[in-house]
């Protein structure tokens, strides 16, 4: 994130600046961070360097401005539809700071007072136009140990949107979960926080706002005892300097920002853990393409309300490990999904309730409209509604909703006394305060009325007194009340009329009792219009003192909506109620289906997973088959099951399990500068160091980066760890059938295969996992069905059945190719003879003595400088072929 810092020319100049550049040139070197909007009248100004960059980014006219001092650049936006332009600014990579007029220019002796209101990043943003949509938009801040004898790493994030503030400490690689999953607009950083990876997000460093004393102070502005909620100093300053941050960007000092009503802090290890490769693999918020179609939370997005939405985006981002809290959400599924009117009833109701949650963070940051007061009150309306439809709800968890609901009269009495039903959005030009909530507005508006009834029967009467029967009585804008008479008739106008204004055929007068009235009027209009809004500005404040009230009745209709959608998805899509069973027994499908795939395929094939004797299942079967769909299937029911959502199948019994990790899909992390294979063991060593008997593992294709013998001999090395020391239920798809072998040497381990009808010419998926090891992989079928021309097809045939020829410089077989060419006997051994004859010394060897001794000498110490860690699987294979050639030269 950047800014534009204090025009250079504009410095050059700084003592003939006239006042207002002056004042734009100081708000620029205060706010060097950000680029200055600078309100003049109806527009936000930039200068100089500002304004050139606006003029580009925003495709705005650039022109200048001169005065005494000199010509600077401008570029202005109109401030009635800044929220685009603001947004292209922030996509930019821009921090923006809204420098306002908070003077009325009228009474300004001088230069209007201007003052930066607020700054906006893309993690703190609060206008409605700026926010994406109804998801969260979390600014996170991070924290690291101070002291060499701690490992403690903190992360504190915030919605300042809805007021959400959260906090959590651990090892730095359980917060850098914690910071993927939340995917958060922003993060702050600071100096001891190097050890994260936040490639991608933005980010803002800061130096000097991790002090302890400040953060105590400031977080203890917005909680009562800090201490009782927070964990550990780390935590504590990570508040500390999110809160800081938020308040500078909102214009606001210690303790500014009152809605922020509560922080919670919560344990990374009470919900299952999802690294950022396995949220990814997953889809659960994101396809592999970085939408939200075809993911978990779309198939489950059947809520009625964005509080709803936002809460179902949490619960599935955290399944639970707690047995009691996640039967307790299924009993309420169940209920919900068994009474089907309840249900009905209580969504219907939730399609009327606003999004409380960010309208009470407008109401308290003095944003709100009478409006939005209304939406407030409608939405309260619904809480008697819900309490009576729920009567007599008898599971524990809609039966404590029930009673958690505050119906709040208080606020929606106060809402429906004062608040007109349909008012503006203005709130400064009156219509807005309902008659009878205040005396002496209604006093004033009673005068207004009386002056106005007596104008309207002006025109009668003075005709009628002095029978000009075209006379009429009118009102402009400019001049106020006026009698017209037209030319023919002026003869008759008698003598208290003043000419007020000529026309073409008529004149205007007024009279004295007329102007008397008309002051009368317009005074009265002018006291009640800002009467009208001082009242409405004190009942906002009023209602933004029960802002955790209201937040609380959110957090409680939230909750019913998650519930009621996990019902009605549940009956929509057939999904049953998983049955939880002891730790240490093993997942249980049966007929299991993937719920996003299932949305897409029509013909979906269910299939049944038993991990309860066998605990790892190698998969084989053809490319296309649905080895990678079924083993996430099985992952994704065992998420389901633990946010407390039923399961696509049809029948589940399940332990908890503790994480789920995914190694699915080979791709390049080109971002990151690795290749795809070094990724790939990254994935798999933290696996292995990290799964426990209780994780779900997901292998797909491990050891593909590499060569066939050393994937297969990683495949095979891994599964026996898997098996033999850590015990974690395993799906391990993989196209190395030799692999299959492991099942006999290994109790724990089984073989499914995914079958293929093959008649004649024509081959078909049919998606069903068997027990056994698939025969062939059909990959030759597969590269048919994909256009490949037939001689290529018809020669991978014949190089099938006759075998690969060898290579004739190959004069003596190396181990790589026993391991290649031997059919499953032995295969341990050969592998750990590979690990140790290393393939240069085959080569030297080979070839002593038959080759240039000086060339040899040279290749040998080429190959040693080689940086294999480096290189990716293509470049190893091209300098190897390039070593064989020079061999093969140099005989
Ligand atoms: N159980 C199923 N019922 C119906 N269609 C399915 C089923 N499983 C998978 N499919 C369909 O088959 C396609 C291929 O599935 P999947 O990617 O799981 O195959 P795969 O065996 O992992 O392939 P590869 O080895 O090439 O990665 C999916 O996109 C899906 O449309």
């Amino acid at each position: 994130m950047q800014g534009t810092g204090a025009p250079a020319k504009m410095a050059e100049n700084r003592e003939d600046l006239t006042p207002m550049m002056s004042q734009y040139f100081e708000l620029c070197a205060e706010f060097d961070e950000s680029l200055v909007l600078f309100q003049v009248g109806d527009f936000y100004e930039t200068f100089c360097e500002a304004a050139q960059i606006s003029a580009r980014l925003l495709e705005i006219t650039l022109t200048k401005r001169e005065d005494s001092s000199g010509s600077y650049p401008m570029s202005g936006i109109p401030i009635d539809n800044a929220a685009s332009y603001i947004e292209t600014l922030l996509d930019a990579g821009y921090r923006v700071a809204i420098a306002d007029q908070v003077q009325d220019p009228s009474e300004a002796s001088g230069v209007v007072d201007r003052a930066v209101t607020r700054v906006i990043t893309p993690g703190t943003v609060l206008d409605e136009e700026l926010l994406a949509d109804e998801s969260n938009n979390y600014l996170a801040c991070l924290t690291g140990p101070t002291d060499a004898g701690s490992s403690t790493h903190a992360v504190a994030f915030l919605d300042l949107s809805t007021g959400e503030f959260r906090v959590t400490s651990g090892e730095q690689t359980t917060v850098q979960d914690e910071l993927d999953r939340l995917d958060p607009s922003e993060v702050i950083t600071g100096p001891e926080t190097g050890a994260f990876t936040i490639a991608g997000m933005e980010t803002t460093f800061r130096e000097r706002a991790f002090d302890i004393g400040a953060a105590e102070e400031r977080v203890g502005a917005y909680v009562p005892s800090p201490d009782a909620v927070l964990d550990s100093t780390t935590e504590c300053r990570a508040c500390g300097a999110l809160l800081a941050y938020a308040e500078y960007t909102q214009g606001e000092t210690t303790g500014g920002l009152d809605y922020i009503t509560r922080i919670t802090r919560y344990e990374p290890a009470a919900s299952m853990r999802l690294d950022a490769t396995a949220l990814e693999g997953l889809e659960l918020f994101e396809n592999r393409d970085g939408g939200d179609e075809h993911t978990l939370l779309g198939v489950l997005d059947e809520t009625a309300c964005a509080l709803g939405r936002r809460t179902l985006t949490h619960w599935l981002r955290r399944p639970l490990l707690d047995r009691t809290a996640i039967k307790r959400r299924h009993n309420a599924v169940e209920e919900l999904c068994d009474r089907s009117l309840l249900r009905d009833e209580l969504r219907e109701l939730l399609y009327d309730v606003y999004d409380i949650e960010r309208l009470i963070t407008r109401v308290s940051r003095g944003r709100a409209n009478a409006r939005d007061l209304r939406s407030l009150k409608s939405t309260l309306d619904v809480v008697p509604e819900l309490k009576e439809v729920l009567a007599d709800a008898e599971r524990t968890p809609l039966v404590e909703r029930r009673e958690a609901l505050d119906e709040l009269g208080d606020v929606r009495n106060l809402i429906d006394r004062a608040i007109r039903s349909e008012p503006p959005i203005e709130v400064t030009e009156g219509d807005v305060i309902r008659e009878g909530y205040d005396e002496e507005l209604d006093a004033l508006r009673a005068t207004e009325r009386d002056g106005r009834e007596w104008v309207a029967d002006l025109e009668a009467h003075e005709r009628e007194r002095t029978g000009i029967d075209s006379l009429k009585v009118g009102y402009n804008e400019v001049h106020g009340y006026y009698i017209e008479v037209t030319n023919p008739n002026l003869d008759r106008v008698p003598e208290e009329y003043t000419r007020r204004q000529t026309l073409k055929n008529a004149e205007r007068f007024y009279t004295p009792e007329l102007k008397r009235r008309e002051d009368e009027i317009i005074g009265a209009a002018e006291r009640a219009d800002e009467l009208e809004y001082q009242l409405f500005t004190r009942i906002r404040s009023e209602i933004a003192e029960e802002a955790e009230r209201v937040q609380h009745v959110a957090s409680v209709l939230a909750e019913l909506d998650v519930l009621a959608t996990l019902a009605y998805v549940a009956c929509e899509r057939g999904y049953t109620r998983p049955t939880l069973i002891d730790d240490g027994t093993g997942i249980d499908i049966d007929a299991g289906r993937h719920p996003v795939v299932e949305t897409t395929q029509p013909s979906f094939v269910p299939n049944d997973t038993d991990l309860t004797d066998e605990r790892i299942a190698v998969i084989t079967g053809p490319n296309m088959s649905g080895k990678s769909t079924y083993m996430r299937q099985v992952a994704l029911v065992v998420v389901l099951a633990q946010m407390g959502s039923f399961v696509p199948a049809d029948e589940a019994r399940l332990p908890v399990i503790d994480r789920v990790f995914t190694r699915v899909g080979a791709s390049d992390d080109i971002a990151g500068g690795q290749s795809t294979f070094m990724r790939e063991m990254t994935e798999l060593s933290d696996i292995l160091h990290d799964a426990t008997e209780r994780s779900l593992v997901l292998l797909d294709e491990v050891g593909r980066g590499t060569s066939t013998a050393d994937g297969r001999a990683i495949a095979w090395a891994v599964t026996e760890f898997i098996h033999d020391e850590i015990d974690a239920m395993t799906l391990f798809a993989t196209h190395y059938h030799d692999l299959t072998a492991i099942a006999d040497r290994r109790s724990d381990v089984m073989n499914l295969h995914f079958t293929v009808d093959r008649s004649g010419e024509e081959m078909t998926f049919l998606h069903t996992a068997v027990p056994g090891a698939s025969e062939a992989s059909y990959g030759v079928e597969v590269a048919r069905l994909a256009g490949v021309p037939e001689p290529v097809i018809e020669r991978s045939r014949t190089l099938l059945s006759e075998g690969i020829p060898r290579s004739q410089r190959q004069s003596q077989d190396t181990d790589t190719e026993r391991i290649e060419r031997s059919n499953g006997h032995d295969r341990q051994s050969t592998i750990t003879e590979t690990d140790r004859d290393s393939p240069v010394r085959t080569l030297t060897s080979s070839e002593n003595g038959h080759g240039s001794e000086e060339t040899l000498q040279r290749i040998e110490s080429d190959i040693r400088e080689l940086s294999i860690a480096d290189m990716t699987p293509l470049e190893a294979l091209t300098r190897l072929n390039d070593f064989q050639r020079r061999i093969d030269d140099s005989r």
